[in-house]
């Protein structure tokens, strides 16, 4: 981790001496001095309007699916009127992310999700926390004005604009940005899409209204969701990715088979193994075909890229990077290097207390979670570990008048050896077992609510499976009964 010292050279985005930003308190009210253990001395002159001091006592940068649970947060402990600062890029307030690639691109007759309809925090069953919840609640929240420059030492900030912000805490909710295709090889070609805020989606959404042949390039979680999307608009949808099969991070070849076996039927094809070596345009500069790295040529008019993403660390890279995983390196706390610097979501690196390793996890339940556990540990006493166990999710072919719709979980670490049941006859479960014969993960397709809830208490435990039972189960019903009766047995970690 970077020393809070060198934190406090990162100065160097600032154009102007730091002494020009010296900062004064425009506030007329009186001062307030906190001092806790988390959080660094700090004072504020409360204005007559709340919002016309330059300091603010707690900011948070990035407005996304972190930002709206830790604003919860504060609300709940009563700490954000007129304390708490929401720095954001995007000109509407925190949204359920997830939503983009699945109800955002239901075709039009099809009732499609939009905003405000999914603002944080309803992806949870919690309250929707439109402009006007922030407003009621005393949180500034400064839109489309994103942090270009941050100096540790002075704990002050600087926004697109011009604004100087002084921090009293701070909290790091920067997410992931998409990575993208270099532009000279056609990456930046109108017709060519990348998903991660609402304004791509909208511009997605435009180009599938005349679309005619979609090219998905990815087999992750965007490719899949953003190819089944394309499915219901009746779009002529090939996928193509570089592995040979669909989401090689998590799914087993044999899991994956079943997935692409059930896109081919709603027409998807796949090309698998390949790479783009480029996207040309047609005679009116819209994407027209991808150029494979073997020759080949797929026509398409509208292309959705889906290769991954990066955690976007700037201008906090003084913070402190994690060398392996990228991304901001935080405690179990999720406290920076600096004292008073909190990262959360997934631009965070923790501690993954279960498996012993640090990680970043670019999903968001995480999102939710250490959001919550930060800002439980910035306002009251807590020193409780997070104590994470992954949980990864999809929902594809959810339109109404969609032949089946899916809607998969997987809990915990997939390592191991693992054991398939089913084939959509209705559901499929893999269990991951490692050589102690301990079940590390588990994955389950269409199970009942009370199914679902029995994956996060196997992958927590990682209770000891008979290998040769499992294996020997006649549907998925009957596996996750064995599984449950070893959780019963007692034999846990
Ligand atoms: C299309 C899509 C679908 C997804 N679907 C699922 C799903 O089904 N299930 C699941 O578990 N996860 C899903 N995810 C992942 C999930 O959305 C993320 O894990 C989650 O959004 C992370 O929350 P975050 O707040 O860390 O980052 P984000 O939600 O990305 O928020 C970060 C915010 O910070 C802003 N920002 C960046 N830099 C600055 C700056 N310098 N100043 C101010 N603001 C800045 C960004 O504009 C953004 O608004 C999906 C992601 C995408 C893109
Ligand atoms: N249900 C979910 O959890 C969900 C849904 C959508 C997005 N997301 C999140 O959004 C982010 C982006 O998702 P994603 O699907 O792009 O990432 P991903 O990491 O899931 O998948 C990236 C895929 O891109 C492919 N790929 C990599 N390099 C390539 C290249 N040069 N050319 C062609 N293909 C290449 C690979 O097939 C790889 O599986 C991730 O953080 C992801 O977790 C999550
Ligand atoms: O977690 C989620 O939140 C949104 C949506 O439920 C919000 O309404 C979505 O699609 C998820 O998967």
């Amino acid at each position: 981790m970077a020393s809070a010292a060198a934190a406090a050279q990162c100065f160097s985005s600032y154009s102007t001496s730091p002494a020009t930003w010296a900062l004064q308190q425009r506030g007329s009210g009186a001062a307030r001095v906190f001092q806790l253990s988390s959080r660094r001395s700090f004072s504020v002159s409360a204005a007559a309007d709340g919002f016309d001091n330059q300091n603010r006592e707690y900011v948070i940068v990035g407005g996304g699916n972190a930002a709206g649970y830790a604003a919860r947060t504060f609300v709940d402990h009563g700490m954000a009127d007129g304390r708490l600062c929401i720095v954001s890029k995007e000109p509407v307030p925190p949204y359920e992310r997830p939503a983009l690639t699945k109800g955002y691109l239901f075709p039009p007759e099809k009732k499609p999700a939009r905003l405000p309809g999914f603002h944080t925090c309803v992806g949870s069953g919690g309250q929707r926390q439109t402009a006007e919840w922030y407003k009621e609640n005393g949180i500034e929240v400064l839109y489309e004005d994103p942090v270009v420059a941050f100096d540790g030492k002075t704990q002050t900030l600087k926004t697109s604009s011009g604004k100087i912000l002084k921090y009293g805490s701070l909290i790091i909710s920067t997410g992931c940005e998409a990575s993208r295709l270099p532009e000279k090889i056609g990456g930046k070609l109108p017709g060519v899409h990348y998903i991660r805020d609402v304004a791509d989606a909208d511009s997605l959404v435009s180009s599938l209204g005349s679309a005619k042949k979609v090219l998905v390039i990815g087999g992750g979680y965007i490719g899949m969701e953003v190819a089944a999307a394309a499915c219901g608009w009746n779009l002529d949808t090939t996928i193509i990715f570089p592995e040979d099969h669909i989401m090689p991070r998590l799914f087993t070849p044999s899991l994956a088979k079943k997935y692409e076996d059930l896109y081919q039927q709603n027409g998807v094809k796949f090309i698998k193994g390949a790479l783009i070596d480029k996207l040309e345009a047609g005679s009116d500069g819209r994407v027209s075909s991808a150029v494979l790295k073997d020759g080949s040529v797929v026509e398409a008019d509208t292309v959705i890229v889906g290769i991954g993403a990066k955690p976007v660390v700037g201008p906090f890279e003084a913070v402190g990077v994690n060398p392996k995983v990228g991304g901001i390196e935080v405690d179990s706390l999720f406290r920076t290097s600096v004292p008073g610097i909190f990262a959360i979501g997934d631009v965070a690196a923790f501690p993954l207390k279960m498996y012993n390793r640090i990680a970043r996890v670019e999903h968001v339940d995480h999102a939710r979670k250490s959001a919550h556990h930060c800002v439980e540990t910035l306002l009251t006493s807590q020193t409780k570990a997070y104590d994470y166990l992954p949980y990864f999710y999809s929902r594809v072919f959810e339109y109404e008048g969609s032949s089946r719709k899916i809607w998969w979980q997987f809990y915990g670490d997939n390592v191991g050896e693992t054991v398939e049941v089913g084939n959509f006859d209705p559901n499929i479960a893999t269990f991951w077992i490692d050589s102690d014969s301990r079940l590390k993960g588990v994955f389950l397709e269409s199970g009942t609510s009370e199914e679902f809830s029995l994956l996060p208490q196997l992958a927590k435990s990682q209770p000891i499976v008979d290998k040769s039972k499992l294996q020997a189960a006649t549907s998925v019903e009957d596996a996750l009964e064995i599984a449950r009766s070893s959780l019963q047995a007692g034999a846990s970690v």
